[in-house]
């Protein structure tokens, strides 16, 4: 994992910023991270944000993962500074086309860890190896993390990234992803 490219990224609302490129090198994927304003004394907050194209682009009421977003950029831009991390691991690490098969799985009465394994996968494919690795390379070992996913901060501590405080981060729901959020809960361990 090597850095690619570093540069000021002026964003809406936020203080001043610079978005640093990383690059995978088993993958090659490029995974990005958004540093925003300043922090020092105690540990960054962190959001380690994994890419869904539906929920963060196309605004997909699915998922929360277009709130999460956005309310992350505003929380560490509240507190004067932090980082989040857009790692591209879309589907849970299993990839655009292969998320749309579950979601079609899903119509069919299906859960979201259930469609996944119709698929042939496991109930969660990602691997935090490379945000430690991106964070190591930013200077940070130690973070306030924004999450309610046990295995984000297993995933951290166990690459050796302290994760020294979890800050929830809950969005409402709507009709469309309540059971979403509800099956996050009830089977991979989400925190209240
Ligand atoms: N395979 C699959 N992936 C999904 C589905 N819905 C959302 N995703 C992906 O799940 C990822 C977001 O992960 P979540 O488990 O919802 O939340 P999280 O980010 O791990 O946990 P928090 O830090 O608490 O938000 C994104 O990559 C989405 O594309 C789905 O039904 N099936
Ligand atoms: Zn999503």
């Amino acid at each position: 994992m090597t850095q690619v490219s570093r540069a000021k990224l002026p964003v809406d609302d936020l203080p001043e910023s610079q978005i640093a490129v990383f690059r995978d090198g088993i993958t090659g994927a490029e995974h990005a991270a958004l540093i925003v304003g300043a922090f020092g004394g105690e540990p960054p907050l962190v959001r380690l944000h994994s890419e869904c194209l539906t929920g963060d682009v196309f605004g997909s009421l699915k998922c929360d993962c277009g709130p999460q977003l956005k309310a992350a950029l505003d929380i560490i831009g509240a507190a004067g500074g932090g980082v989040l991390l857009y790692l591209r691991q879309e589907g849970r690490g299993i990839g655009l086309g292969n998320k749309i098969r579950a979601y079609a799985l899903q119509d069919r009465g299906l859960d979201t860890v259930d469609a996944n394994r119709r698929l042939g996968f496991g109930d969660d494919e990602r691997d935090y190896g490379i945000a430690a690795a991106m964070l190591r390379e930013l200077g940070i070992d130690k973070v306030r993390l924004l999450t309610n996913n046990p295995n984000k901060m297993a995933g951290l501590e166990g690459e050796g990234v302290t994760v020294t405080e979890r800050v929830a981060h809950h969005m409402p729901t709507n009709p469309h992803n309540a059971d979403y959020i509800a099956t996050k809960k009830a089977r991979s361990g989400h925190l209240d």
